[in-house]
């Protein structure tokens, strides 16, 4: 049971810890605002004014501005595929949590949705609350122009209004748009919409500069409660219509002696000002950070790469072998592959199956012909779909399509060789990343802290196993005897793995240690390799989950 749950910590206490912490700090940063416009006194007046709606749109705003902030972080992929190579910098345990930054994105982006609806309720009600308690003796105070004003005409007249009304239509458009089914069946629609949010940060940045909140910035001069010599009640607002507390009940003795100040006289009357823009200081830095990324990526993409040879495998698959000036990439790290003849703006990753070396440029990946794209895409490649295989050397290569590539991007298969002992489990074509795995083991494996390597690849068809024939067969004779493709049917084996079975196994010759278990496949296999991984911990023996995905 202890080594269960240290298994089950291993593998999803960090990730959990996070979340906890990221939880941890919304919810004290939403209490914390609404406290400040609750009882704080440079807001005395204006908490009068508009009651609770002040502090909940507030402390609202105050949620939207860390995770308008965090939301690109994720999607800084090239700073986070630096991150996962300089091994000084992380831990594996924190290098493992880069594994999950598009769920986080994604929790990120679905927070700012609801901290916007409550946002916007908030606002409408303050809307109706500067219209209802409009004070003759704070003119500064108001945004209406007269008591009992419309408060639609903040809404559709003001900065704040206006952009915050836009700000919701471009960000129900991100998110109705994100959805898994859209992106699958029409990625172009989740990528122009997607794109709006240099309209939505462009439009965050003005609605904050609205300045219509206002704080008092005398409190020496006068305490709110004081009494003005030239008035006799201090109720500054129509008590009937507005919706704050009566004054002495909200503010005691502790908060801010209040209660003294209603025998003192004001100095002067209260002087108002407009709140400091917190936004600019929470979104400036990701923003310029994400902005600098894209075009780094951009630049580097522009260049297209030249196609070497195009290969038809079995099962619908082709491999496609390039090469570029200066491309380097370690082994299990994937490319965004663009090809304007295809679609002018639709990408799609592919993990490299090979990798530049010091003495071969070229790299490669396996594509399996799934969708319109990769459909099209194969068409524009083999102009005769008869043609089995075809290498041109690049003197004599034909016109092929221009291609380019954004990337190399960090994945979770990075992590194999960090440890002494790792499971490799694919299913179908989530074979490539392990691909390039396999053939850096060919060459120099001893630099690596890894000592053995478990790997199971699970195939429909028993053609499949044609995409890697020949690196499977010489990493067998590599390190073991057998003739060409004799070794692949001493191996092959017909029908399921039995995964149980073989966790224990490798539990039993792998005492107290740390197994790796990697997965690129169909999401119920990986959900029952992550079920084991946390689950089976017998001889001490520990796995540590890692599922493959474009991170
Ligand atoms: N870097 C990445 O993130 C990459 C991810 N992928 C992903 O890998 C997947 C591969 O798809 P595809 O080639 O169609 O694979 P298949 O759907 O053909 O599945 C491959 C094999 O896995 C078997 N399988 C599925 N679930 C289990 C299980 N729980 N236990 C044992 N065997 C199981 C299947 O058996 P059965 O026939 O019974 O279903 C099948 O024989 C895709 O979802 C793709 O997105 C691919 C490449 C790279
Ligand atoms: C204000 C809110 C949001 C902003 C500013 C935002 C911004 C971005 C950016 C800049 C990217 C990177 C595109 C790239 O470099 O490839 C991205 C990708 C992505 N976003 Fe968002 N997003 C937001 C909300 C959401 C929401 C709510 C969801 C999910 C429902 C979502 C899902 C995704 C997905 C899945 C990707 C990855 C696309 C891919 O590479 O496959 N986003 N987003």
């Amino acid at each position: 049971m202890a080594l269960s749950c240290r298994s089950w910590l291993s593998n999803e206490g960090g990730k959990h810890l996070f979340l906890l912490f990221w939880l941890s700090v919304n919810v004290l940063l939403f209490w914390k605002t609404f406290r400040l416009y609750y009882y704080g006194t440079q807001y005395y007046y204006l908490h009068r004014m508009l009651g609770l709606g002040l502090c909940i749109s507030r402390a609202s705003a105050s949620v939207l501005n860390m995770n308008c902030s965090l939301v690109l972080l994720p999607m800084c992929r090239t700073l986070l595929a630096f991150l996962r190579g300089s091994k000084k910098v992380m831990s594996r345990k924190a290098r493992r949590l880069l594994d999950k930054s598009k769920t986080f994105h994604v929790t990120c982006g679905f927070t700012i949705c609801l901290f916007s609806v409550v946002h916007v309720a908030a606002h409408m009600v303050n809307a109706l609350n500067f219209s209802l308690c409009y004070s003759e003796d704070f003119p500064a105070l108001n945004v209406a122009h007269y008591r009992d004003e419309d408060p639609r005409r903040f809404l559709f007249t003001t900065l704040p209004g206006v952009t915050g009304f836009f700000m919701v239509l471009v960000l129900f458009l991100m998110c109705t748009s994100s959805s898994y089914s859209l992106r699958f069946s029409n990625f172009d629609v989740f990528w122009y919409t997607h794109n709006l949010f240099i309209v939505f940060y462009i439009l965050l940045l003005l609605h904050v500069t609205g300045g219509m909140l206002k704080y008092q910035a005398n409190l020496d001069q006068h305490l709110p409660g004081c009494i003005n010599p030239n008035k006799t009640s201090i109720d500054h607002f129509p008590m009937s219509k507005c919706p704050a507390e009566p004054f002495l009940e909200v503010y005691t003795e502790s908060e801010s002696g209040m209660e003294n100040n209603s025998k003192k006289i004001c100095n002067e009357a209260p002087k108002f000002q407009s709140n400091l823009q917190e936004t600019w200081f929470w979104v400036t830095g990701p923003l310029c950070l994400y902005c600098a990324e894209r075009l780094y990526r951009y630049i580097r993409s522009n260049k297209p790469v030249t196609i070497v040879s195009v290969n038809s495998h079995p099962c619908d698959v082709i491999e496609l072998r390039m090469v570029k000036e200066n491309f380097r990439a370690r082994p299990g790290q994937y490319i965004v592959l663009h090809c304007p003849s295809v679609s002018t703006f639709e990408s799609h990753p592919f993990t490299l199956t090979t990798s530049p070396t010091e003495n071969r440029g070229t790299f490669g990946i396996h594509i399996r012909v799934l969708g319109d794209w990769t459909e099209r895409f194969r068409e524009l490649l083999l102009l005769d779909p008869n043609l089995d295989t075809e290498i041109l050397p690049i003197l004599q290569q034909r016109t092929y399509p221009k291609l380019y590539i954004d990337g190399p991007f960090g994945s979770p298969s990075e992590e194999v060789f960090n440890y002494e002992v790792s499971l490799c489990v694919a299913g179908g074509i989530g074979v490539t990343p392990f691909a390039s795995v396999l053939n850096t083991l060919l060459n120099d494996w001893k630099q690596y802290k890894l000592r053995r390597l478990y790997f199971i690849w699970i195939c429909k068809e028993i053609q499949s196993f044609f995409w890697f024939a020949d690196l499977l067969c010489i990493l067998h004779d590599k390190h073991l005897s057998g003739e060409k493709y004799q070794a692949l049917n001493s191996r092959l084996i017909i029908g399921k793995p039995r995964l149980k079975l073989l966790f224990g196994e490798i539990a039993k010759c792998n005492r107290q240690k740390c197994v790796g278990v990697f997965c690129c496949g169909p999401n119920k296999l990986s959900k029952e390799l992550h079920k084991l991984s946390n689950k089976i911990c017998s001889h001490g023996t520990q796995f540590e989950y890692n599922k493959e995905s474009f991170s």
